[in-house]
């Protein structure tokens, strides 16, 4: 599924054509009537029947959603509608590009904090892409990533994008940032179709650019697809728990043996400050930890 908008789906079918050649095409489908109130989102592995040709005022209907190696959800407070409900937006994707610009907006380490949370609850890989570095150096914000163990690539407008094509070649790939640090800059470098793709998806279900507030999945050149999330700021953490955060750090579970019942891990009868004091781990690593452990605590970074 490369777009969804308004009950129109927009499915890439893959069929061998003549000569063994694969050959692929974006049908329009709706949802089947069995499928009921299930969600199908951007990412979907799907069955599809009726009139799959892909021609001019043709609709398959989706009849069938694989199941899915991860989710994940818009945050609530995210939606323009404040109803509190956290909203699946992609499906299957197995790494999560954090955009993030070093300068010009400057960089919000409790927005990166928390798509890593969301990352690491979705169970998917993370990538910090630090962009803009013809305007400010990366040491100080990736001295702070680096004891997460999060890797990171710099890139700058009309530079090399080469690591940044390596890291994401072969995968899905989901991008989330802040608007102006520079997403649609990357893309249309990565994807040299990108506006052509996304207004080719655009004209099937009917909708502009920027008036769509889906994701849309752009296939690169070198193999994977990146999925643009445009007006997604950061993910859903409201479920989130204790354990899987602290799962992210197996380095520390040990030494949560001696923890109270239900420690939060950030309250002063907590058992890692003694087992880090004697050595067990590095204290950066605890400090990681508490801080992306306060965020589901606190309160959404305010805009
Ligand atoms: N100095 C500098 N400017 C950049 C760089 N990359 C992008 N810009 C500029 O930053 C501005 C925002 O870039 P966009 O690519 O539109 O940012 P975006 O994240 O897609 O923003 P939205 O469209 O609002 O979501 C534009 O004026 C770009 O020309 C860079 O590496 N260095
Ligand atoms: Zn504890």
């Amino acid at each position: 599924m490369v777009a969804v908008d308004r009950g129109r789906y927009t499915c890439l079918v893959e069929t061998a054509g003549r000569k063994k050649k694969r050959e692929r095409q974006l049908v329009t489908a709706m949802k089947a009537r069995e499928l009921g109130r299930k969600g199908i989102v951007v990412g979907d592995r799907v069955a599809i029947v009726g009139d799959v040709t892909g021609q001019a005022d043709t609709l398959a209907r989706v009849v069938r959603v694989e199941p899915r190696t991860s989710m994940l959800r818009r945050s609530a407070d995210d939606t323009e509608d404040t109803d509190g409900i956290e909203r699946p937006i992609v499906a299957n994707a197995d790494q999560l590009v954090i955009v993030t610009a070093l300068a010009d907006p400057p960089p919000r380490p409790r927005m990166i904090d928390r798509i890593l949370v969301a990352a690491f609850d979705a169970e998917i890989d993370s990538l910090l892409c630090l962009t803009k570095s013809d305007l400010a150096p990366p040491a100080e914000l990736v001295a702070l990533y680096e004891p997460l163990g999060v890797p990171f690539v710099v890139v700058q407008k009309g530079g090399e994008l080469e690591e940044l094509r390596e890291h994401l070649a072969g995968r899905i790939s989901v991008l989330v940032g802040h608007s102006g640090v520079g997403k649609s800059t990357l893309v249309n470098a990565l994807v040299p179709d990108a506006n052509r793709a996304v207004s080719h998806v655009n004209a099937v279900t009917g909708r502009g650019r920027h008036t769509s507030s889906s994701a849309v999945a752009l296939e690169l050149p070198e193999g994977g697809w990146i999925i643009d999330t445009p007006g997604v700021r950061s993910f859903g953490l409201a479920h989130v728990s204790v354990e899987t955060v602290l799962a992210s750090f197996p380095d520390l579970v040990e030494g949560t043996v001696d923890c109270p019942k239900g420690c939060n891990h950030l309250d002063e009868d907590c058992a890692l400050d003694a087992w880090v004091a004697a050595g067990h781990a590095d204290p950066a690593r605890l400090a990681s930890l508490r801080r992306l452990l306060s965020i589901r605590e606190g309160s959404p970074e305010p805009e």
